[in-house]
């Protein structure tokens, strides 16, 4: 379907990515639609982190494309895809730890020049999350891990972004932690109109937040749907949603691969 019809701002077609000899991902095609919450499940190793930083330009593909708004991005220098509109939260809550937590958001802002939108949205930023004001002249490396993670997200909003890729932001949080920072995303989301691509573990909190997903193992897309779809599939209840073991990676039996759109 034409993407201008379907709203898509996003399309992975046909990609694959390594990392030298290692096939990270094989074949992946994936549209995000504009304003949505799209998730890609997966196992650890499965290629969800490799996906967004084939988009974001860190890691360059190997084969296919990457669409964004009708524009090829493929391989496109990782600065000029922030310009562009893609913001990436990498795992691992990546912050400036020796700088203040208000100089990592400045510099999340380093692509812009319009001064009074970049102080806006970092008020906008504290109101999300106000521990972040608290603490602004803290160095980043003194805040929690939770609070690194709510950082690592405001600073890609403070690119102003119309895509955020956010990576496994679940990752070592309690579940408290987990559901709060979830609740943000959704609110940035429905808020600021954000386009959100989440990869993540947590197949509840992901499917809960996300409208469309994607599901993938050793480097492929094994199925997709609604999200409202996909909590009901008896392969998702079983390897996803804690109601049998998951199992060793690679074991798993997928059922042929179904498309609804
Ligand atoms: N820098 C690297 N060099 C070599 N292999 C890598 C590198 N980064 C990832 N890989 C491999 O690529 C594959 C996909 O890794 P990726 O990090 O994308 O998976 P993931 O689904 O994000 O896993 P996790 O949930 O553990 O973060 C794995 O087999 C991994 O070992």
């Amino acid at each position: 379907m034409n993407a201008a019809i379907d709203n898509t701002v996003l399309k992975l077609s046909n990609v694959e990515s390594a990392y030298g000899p290692v096939k990270a991902i094989r074949g992946v095609s994936l549209k995000v639609r504009k304003g949505e919450i799209a998730t890609v499940l997966g196992s650890n190793g499965a290629g969800k982190s490799t996906i967004l930083k084939t988009i974001s330009g860190v890691l360059d593909p190997t084969k296919g494309n990457v669409e964004y708004q009708d524009t090829d991005i493929t391989s496109w220098d990782p600065a000029n895809i922030v310009r562009k509109g893609i913001s990436h939260v990498p795992e691992g809550r990546e912050v400036f730890a020796l700088l203040s937590v208000r100089d990592n958001l400045t510099m999340g802002a380093f692509t812009r020049k319009d001064r009074d939108g970049v102080a806006r949205d970092m008020e906008k930023v504290f109101s999300y999350f106000p521990i972040l004001k608290e603490r602004a002249e803290q160095n980043a490396g003194l805040l929690s891990g939770g609070q690194q993670q709510m950082l690592a997200i405001s600073r890609a909003l403070m690119a102003n972004p119309e895509v955020i890729l956010l990576d496994e932001p679940s990752l070592g949080l309690s579940p408290k932690l987990t559901k709060e920072i979830f609740e943000i995303v959704v609110r940035i989301n429905r808020e600021r109109g954000t386009t959100i691509l989440l990869v993540e573990q947590n197949a509840n909190m992901a499917l809960n937040a996300a409208d469309y997903g994607y599901v993938l193992e050793n480097g492929r897309i094994v199925m997709e749907d609604t999200c409202e779809r996909l909590r009901e599939k008896e392969d998702i209840k079983e390897f996803y949603l804690g109601m049998k073991d998951s199992g060793v990676r690679g074991e798993r039996r997928w059922k042929k691969k179904k498309t609804w759109r």
